[in-house]
C-alpha cells in the first residue's frame, strides 16, 4: 500500500497485521546535504535534497513553486492523546518539511515499571506501546515513500523501565530518544543511582541500533524561576550526560545536545542567549545539537510563540544547529493542534531558508563576545569542580546544587534535591553475581559467557534485537480503550460523508475564531462568550487575549464546538475563477503587443477601482504587459469610443458607480451603440467593472465582460487574453 496524494491515509489499514510488522531500517537519519544548490533563480549554500511531493511555503508561487529543504532536520511535536489521530499529522507535518517526529508520552508513564500493550488514549500525549510505535512507524514508512525523504520516529526513554522501553524502541525501529538520567533525577523523584544504573543500561541498546539520544537539559531551563541564570548549570548538565554516555557506548555523532536558549523578551534575549550558544557548543564542540525554542516563557499568544520560534531560528543559523525543534508555538496552552504543529513548522523552514547562506556575510565579533564566553565557561568549571569535591554526581544532587536560581556560584538555595538513596526505585540495585549471564546482544557491564558460547545471544539462539520473530506482539488487551472503539464512529462518520471541522481529532468539532471587542477584558471576554452562544457553538472557551488598550479595545481568541455535521455530498464547490498562470499572459501580451482605453464613464469620479485594474503596483494589467490610455473620470461615452479608434486599442475598460437612477445602463448601451455607429463594435472588446456590476448585468446590457467587487488585474488581463486568443 503506498500513499497517494489525493488520497486521505486509511488508519484502518496500517493497523492490519501489525503482529508481522518489521521495520524497514533502525537508527537515525540525517538529510542529504547539497553544498552548491540552484533552484529557480538562486543559489542555496545550506539546503539537502528536494522532496517529491510538499507544501511550499505562502509566497513559493511568485518563485516556479520551489520549495527548498534546509540542511536541519525539522522536528515536529506531536501528542493529541490518540496515536491513530496523530498519523494524519505527521504526514501533514512531512509535506511542510518536518522529517522528525516526536510524540510526547502520556502524563506519568515514568512512574510505570513495566511495559504497557495495546493503545489506550493517553492525555497530554500517548502511552507508548508498543503497537503504537509500530503504527506509527509503518504509518512514517509510507509517508516517507510519498514525501522521498527519510522520517525519523522519536520517543521518550526515561522512568522506572528505562531499559525495557530502550529495548521495545531498538526491536521497534525508533529512531530517536530523549535520554538523560538526569531528567528521571530531578523530575521524576526517580532514586538516581538507580536512574544512572538504568541508563548505562538504555543507552548501550540505543547505541547498538544508532538510535539518536536527545539529552535533557532544557528541563531545567524550562523549570527554573530565572532561567537566564541556569546558564552554568545547563553546560554541567550536557557534559555529564554527554560523557556518561560516550562511557555506556554511544557514538558521539548521535549524541546530541537539547540546547534551549535560556530567556525570552522583555529580557534583551538575543545577546544573552548567544553567550550561552556560543559557549556551548564550544566546549561541546564534538557533538551534535538539536535547538528548540525557550518554552518555558511562552503564554498561549500565537504571535508572541512564533516570534520567539523565529528568533531561536535565526540563532541557530547565526551559531549552528543540527535538527530545529518546532514544538508547537502554542505549547503554552499544550493542547497543540494540526494547525499549530504545521505553523511550527513552516517558522522553522522560513526563518532557516531565508539565512541561508547568511554567515557569509555575518561574523560574530569574536573579540566582543570573549570574556563573556570565558566568565560562563569559568562559571560552569567551577560547578563542576564543586560538584567533585562534594563527592560526586549522587552527593551533589543530594545537596540541591542543581536548577538552583543562583547564577553559579551565587545560589539561591532553591534547588532540587534528591537524595542519594531515596526516591522511586531506591535500593533496587544488585550487584550482578560471579556468574552473571544476560543472554542478550545490546547489554552494558559485566556479562559471564558461559564456556563455549560467541556471543551472549547465541545461548537462545538470538535475541530480539536480531530475531524479531521472537517478539511477543500483544494486541489490545483493554476491549473499551482501545482504537478499534476509539475509531468505529470516525469510520461509520466518514462512510457518510459526514465533515465536522477539527483540531486535532477526527470529528472533535472544534473551531478556533477571534474577535476584536471596544472595550475592557473582562468585558471583551463575557461578550465574545455571548457571542459564541448566540452563533449555536458549545463548550466555549477563551484561549487567549491581547489587550489593545486597557479600555478601548480587546482581541480576544476562543475555541468552541461546532454543534452540526456538514454532508460532504450536498456541498456545492465554489466555481474556481480559471485565472491563467502569470508566466502565459506575460507570454501572451509580449507576443501580442495589447493596447486598451480605460476611464471612469458619465458623471462620476470614482476612479481608485479603475486605478487597481490598470496599475502595475497592485497587480494591475500594466503588469502583464498591456498598454493603456487612461481617460479620467466623467468621460463621456463619445470620448471612449473615439479614444479606441484613435489608439487602436482592443478593449474599452469604462468603470462605472450604479446609482440610483441606473444611469450606468444608459451609458452601458449608449458604448454599444456608438461602437456600432463607429463601425468598431465587433473589433473592440467592451469590458465594464465597478463594485455593484457583475457579469450577468454587462451581457444583459450588451458589454462583453463585466467585473464586479474583488476584481483583481490578472482577471481582466486573463479575460482579454483568452478573448484576444480566439
Ligand atoms: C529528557 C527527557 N526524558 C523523558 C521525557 C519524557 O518524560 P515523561 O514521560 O513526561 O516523564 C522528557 C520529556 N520532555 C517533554 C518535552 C520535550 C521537549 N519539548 C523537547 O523537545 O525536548 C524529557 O525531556
Ligand atoms: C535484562 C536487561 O538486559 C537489557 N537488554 C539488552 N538487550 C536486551 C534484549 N534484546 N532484550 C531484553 N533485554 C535486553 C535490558 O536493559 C534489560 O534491563
Amino acid at each position: 500500500m503506498d500513499l497517494k496524494p489525493n488520497e486521505k491515509l486509511d488508519v484502518n489499514e496500517i493497523l492490519k497485521d501489525l503482529e508481522s510488522y518489521v521495520p524497514r531500517r533502525k537508527g537515525w537519519a540525517w538529510r542529504k546535504h547539497v553544498d552548491e544548490a540552484k533552484k529557480h533563480d538562486f543559489t542555496y549554500y545550506q539546503t539537502s535534497e528536494d522532496l517529491k511531493n510538499s507544501v511550499p511555503l505562502p509566497s513559493a508561487h511568485y518563485f516556479g513553486n520551489i520549495d527548498p529543504q534546509p540542511d536541519e532536520v525539522i522536528t515536529s511535536e506531536i501528542a493529541s492523546g490518540k496515536f491513530e489521530e496523530d498519523i494524519r499529522r505527521m504526514r501533514m507535518a512531512a509535506w511542510h518539511g518536518a522529517d522528525h517526529i516526536m510524540v510526547i508520552r502520556t502524563l506519568g508513564q515514568s512512574h510505570i515499571d513495566g511495559l504497557i500493550e495495546g493503545t489506550p488514549e493517553g492525555i497530554g500525549g500517548i502511552p507508548i506501546t508498543r503497537k503504537q510505535l509500530r503504527a506509527s512507524r509503518k504509518a512514517c514508512d509510507l509517508i516517507e515513500d510519498e514525501i522521498g525523504r527519510p522520517i525519523n520516529f522519536h520517543s521518550y526513554v526515561s522512568g522506572v523501565a528505562g531499559p525495557e522501553i530502550a529495548v521495545l524502541f531498538a526491536e521497534e525501529g525508533v529512531n530517536a530518544a530523549h535520554q538523560d538520567p538526569q531528567y528521571n533525577v530531578l523530575y521524576r523523584g526517580i532514586n538516581p543511582i538507580r536512574s544512572f544504573v538504568d541508563a548505562a543500561a538504555a543507552k548501550h541498546v540505543m547505541a547498538s541500533v544508532d538510535m539518536l539520544q536527545i539529552d535533557g537539559a532544557h528541563n531545567a531551563n524550562a523549570s527554573a524561576k530565572k532561567a537566564w541564570n541556569v546558564m552554568p548549570e545547563l553546560i554541567v548538565q550536557h557534559g555529564i550526560n554527554c560523557m556518561f554516555s560516550v562511557k555506556a557506548g554511544m557514538k558521539k555523532d548521535l549524541i546530541s545536545l537539547s540546547t534551549v536558549p535560556p530567556t525570552t523578551v522583555p529580557s534583551p534575549e538575543f545577546r544573552m542567549n548567544l553567550i550561552y550558544a556560543l559557549t556551548l557548543r564550544e566546549v561541546m564542540r564534538d557533538y551534535k545539537f538539536r535547538a528548540q525554542m525557550n518554552t518555558r516563557y511562552i503564554e498561549a499568544d500565537l504571535f508572541d510563540a512564533t516570534r520567539i520560534h523565529t528568533l531561536n531560528t535565526v540563532l541557530s543559523r547565526l551559531t549552528s544547529a543540527d535538527i530545529q525543534s518546532t514544538i508547537t508555538p502554542d505549547e503554552g496552552r499544550n493542547v497543540p493542534w494540526h494547525i499549530n504543529s504545521i505553523r511550527g513548522v513552516e517558522t522553522a523552514k522560513h526563518a532557516l531558508i531565508s539565512l541561508d547562506g547568511i554567515k557569509k556575510y555575518v561574523k560574530i565579533d569574536e573579540e566582543a563576545v570573549r570574556p563573556e564566553i570565558r566568565e560562563l565557561k569559568m562559571r560552569a568549571i567551577l560547578m563542576l569542580e564543586e560538584i567533585q569535591e562534594m563527592g560526586g554526581y549522587f552527593e551533589a544532587v543530594e545537596d540541591g546544587i542543581f536548577v538552583d536560581n543562583g547564577n553559579y556560584p551565587e545560589r539561591h538555595g532553591d534547588g532540587i534535591k534528591r537524595p542519594k538513596n531515596g526516591g522511586i526505585g531506591a535500593g533496587t540495585i544488585v550487584p550482578r553475581d560471579e556468574d552473571y549471564f544476560a543472554p542478550v546482544s545490546a547489554h552494558f557491564g559485566y556479562n559471564k559467557l558461559p564456556e563455549g558460547i560467541e556471543k551472549p545471544e547465541d545461548a537462545i539462539g538470538g535475541d530480539t534485537l536480531h530475531k524479531p520473530e521472537k517478539i511477543q506482539y500483544i494486541d489490545e488487551l483493554d476491549e473499551n480503550d482501545n482504537v478499534n472503539t476509539r475509531l468505529k464512529e470516525v469510520n461509520e462518520n466518514r462512510a457518510k460523508g459526514l465533515i465536522k471541522p477539527e483540531v486535532e481529532w477526527s470529528y472533535d468539532g472544534v473551531i478556533q475564531l477571534d474577535m476584536t471587542i471596544p472595550d475592557t477584558p473582562e468585558y471583551a471576554e463575557a461578550a465574545a462568550i455571548e457571542i459564541c452562544k448566540k452563533m449555536n457553538l458549545e463548550e466555549i472557551q477563551v484561549i487567549s487575549k491581547t489587550v489593545l488598550h486597557p479600555t478601548e479595545g480587546t482581541y480576544v481568541e476562543l475555541r468552541a464546538k461546532v454543534p452540526f455535521f456538514v454532508k460532504r455530498d450536498e456541498l456545492t464547490l465554489p466555481k474556481k475563477p480559471d485565472l491563467l498562470e502569470e508566466d502565459v499572459l506575460f507570454d501572451f501580451f509580449k507576443k501580442h503587443p495589447t493596447k486598451v482605453v480605460a476611464g471612469t464613464v458619465g458623471n462620476d469620479e470614482h476612479n481608485v477601482g479603475m486605478r487597481e485594474i490598470l496599475d502595475i503596483k497592485h497587480g494591475g494589467i500594466e503588469k502583464y504587459g498591456v498598454k493603456y490610455t487612461y481617460l479620467g473620470t466623467s468621460v463621456p461615452p463619445e470620448k471612449m469610443i473615439d479614444a479606441a479608434i484613435e489608439t487602436g486599442a482592443s478593449a474599452i475598460l469604462a468603470s462605472f458607480i450604479v446609482t440610483h437612477s441606473d444611469v450606468h445602463v444608459e451609458n452601458m448601451k449608449k458604448l454599444h451603440e456608438l461602437a456600432i455607429e463607429k463601425g468598431i463594435r465587433d473589433k473592440v472588446l467592451i469590458i465594464v467593472g465597478g463594485t455593484q456590476l457583475n457579469n450577468d448585468i454587462a451581457v444583459e446590457n450588451h458589454m462583453d465582460a463585466g467585473f464586479g467587487r474583488g476584481t483583481k488585474g490578472i482577471h481582466v488581463a486573463t479575460y482579454l487574453c483568452k478573448q484576444l486568443q480566439k
